[in-house]
C-alpha cells in the first residue's frame, strides 16, 4: 500500500483527527475485546490455589477452580483457555513418562472445564518439558535432543489430549516434521476437528524464565546445554518463514509466533506472507516485567497492559495469549 500524496502543511494537520476522544474513537485502526484473548493457564495437581512468585496475580490453579475459570472465561466473552501443567517433581523423569497417562492433570482438568463450560475452547500444549526432570522438551540422548523419538512421544500426548476433548493442540516443541505427524495422527483416529495451533516460530528467549518458575520446570543447569538447538535464534526472521510455511504445508490450522512483544517484526511479516490466523503469545517474562515495573510506580499497569495488548493487534496478531486475559476481558467488558 502506498500512502496518497498529502496536502503539504498548513492544508494538512494530523493533529485535527485527534483533538478529542470522540474523533480518536472515530479513527482508530484497531480494537481489542474480550474475543481476542486466550486465557494462559496454569493448573497443579493437587488443591487450592499457589501463587506464583515470580507472577504476581498468576495462580496455579486445582482442576477444580480451572473449572471454576472457564465459567469466568465464557462470562467474560472469552473464547479459549490455553492450560499449562505443574507437575510434582517427584513424579517427573528423563522421559517425561507421565505426559501422555490419561489420567494425569491436564486431561482432568480439561474434562472438568468442558464439562463447565462447553463454549470454551481448550488448547493443551503438546510438549514433554512439563514432565522431563531435565527441563528438556524432547527425548535426550547423549546430550542430543532426539527429533523422531520425541514426535513419537508427542503424538501419544496430543491423541491423549483429543480424547480428552481438547479442541486445539499446540506443539511447543519446535521438533522438526511433528505437525504433518501429529495431523496424519489425528486424522486416523477419527479426530477430524481437532484444530492444531502450531507454535511455528518459537525463539530461545530468556522471557520464559517466570513461565519454568510456574510450572516447576527445571532450570536448564550447567551440563544440560540450552535449547537452542531446536528454538529460533532471537536473530533470525527469514527462518520463521520457513519454518512457518512448513508448518502451514504440514497441517497447521493456526499459527503462533512467542515470545510475543520483542517479535512484532516477525508476526506482521508471517500475516503478510501467509494470511494465516496468526496468534502471539505474550509470555511469562513479558507479563512479569509490566508488573514488577508497575509494582514499582515506573508505569502505569493498566495502560501498558491494554497498550501491549492493542500492539499485537495492530501489528496483525488474530489473537493474544495472555496472563492478563481476565484482567483486561473484565477492564474492556
Ligand atoms: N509452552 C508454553 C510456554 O512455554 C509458555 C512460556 C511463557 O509463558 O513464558
Ligand atoms: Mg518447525
Amino acid at each position: 500500500m502506498t500512502t496518497p500524496p498529502l496536502a503539504p502543511y498548513p492544508a494538512t494537520r494530523l493533529r485535527r483527527l485527534r483533538q478529542a476522544d470522540w474523533t480518536r474513537r472515530l479513527v482508530r485502526e484497531t480494537t481489542l475485546e474480550p474475543s481476542d484473548l486466550i486465557w494462559s493457564m496454569v493448573v497443579h495437581e493437587g488443591e487450592g490455589t499457589i501463587p506464583v512468585a515470580s507472577m504476581p496475580g498468576v495462580e496455579r490453579l486445582s482442576v477444580k477452580d480451572a473449572a471454576k475459570a472457564a465459567v469466568r472465561a465464557r462470562d467474560l466473552g472469552i473464547p479459549a483457555i490455553a492450560i499449562f501443567p505443574h507437575i510434582d517433581g517427584a513424579r517427573k523423569d528423563a522421559a517425561g513418562s507421565i505426559a501422555a497417562d490419561p489420567d494425569g492433570v491436564i486431561p482432568r482438568a480439561v474434562k472438568a472445564m468442558k464439562d463447565a463450560a462447553p463454549e470454551v475452547g481448550i488448547m493443551c500444549d503438546v510438549a514433554l518439558d512439563p514432565f522431563t526432570d531435565h527441563g528438556h522438551d524432547g527425548v535426550v540422548e547423549g546430550g542430543k535432543i532426539l527429533n523422531d523419538p520425541t514426535i513419537e512421544r508427542l503424538i501419544e500426548q496430543g491423541l491423549m489430549q483429543a480424547q480428552a476433548g481438547a479442541d486445539i493442540l499446540a506443539p511447543s516443541d519446535m521438533m522438526d516434521g511433528r505437525i504433518g505427524k501429529l495431523r496424519a495422527a489425528l486424522e486416523g483416529a477419527n479426530f477430524q476437528d481437532t484444530m492444531i495451533m502450531s507454535y511455528a516460530a518459537k525463539y530461545a528467549s530468556a522471557f520464559y524464565g517466570p513461565y519454568r518458575d510456574a510450572i516447576g520446570s527445571a532450570k536448564l543447569s550447567a551440563g544440560q546445554g540450552d535449547k537452542k538447538t531446536y528454538q529460533m535464534d532471537p536473530a533470525n526472521s527469514e527462518e520463521a518463514i520457513r519454518e512457518v510455511a512448513l508448518d502451514i504445508a504440514e497441517g497447521a490450522d493456526m499459527i503462533m509466533v512467542k515470545p510475543g512483544m520483542p517479535y512484532l517484526d516477525i508476526l506482521r511479516r508471517l500475516v503478510d506472507e501467509f494470511r494465516m490466523p496468526t496468534y502471539a503469545f505474550q509470555v511469562s517474562g513479558e507479563y512479569a516485567m509490566i508488573k514488577a515495573a508497575a509494582q514499582n510506580g515506573w508505569i502505569d499497569h493498566d495502560r501498558a497492559v491494554l497498550e501491549s495488548l492493542t500492539a499485537f493487534k495492530r501489528a496483525g496478531a488474530a489473537g493474544i495469549i495472555s496472563y492478563f486475559a481476565p484482567w483486561a476481558a473484565e477492564k474492556l467488558g
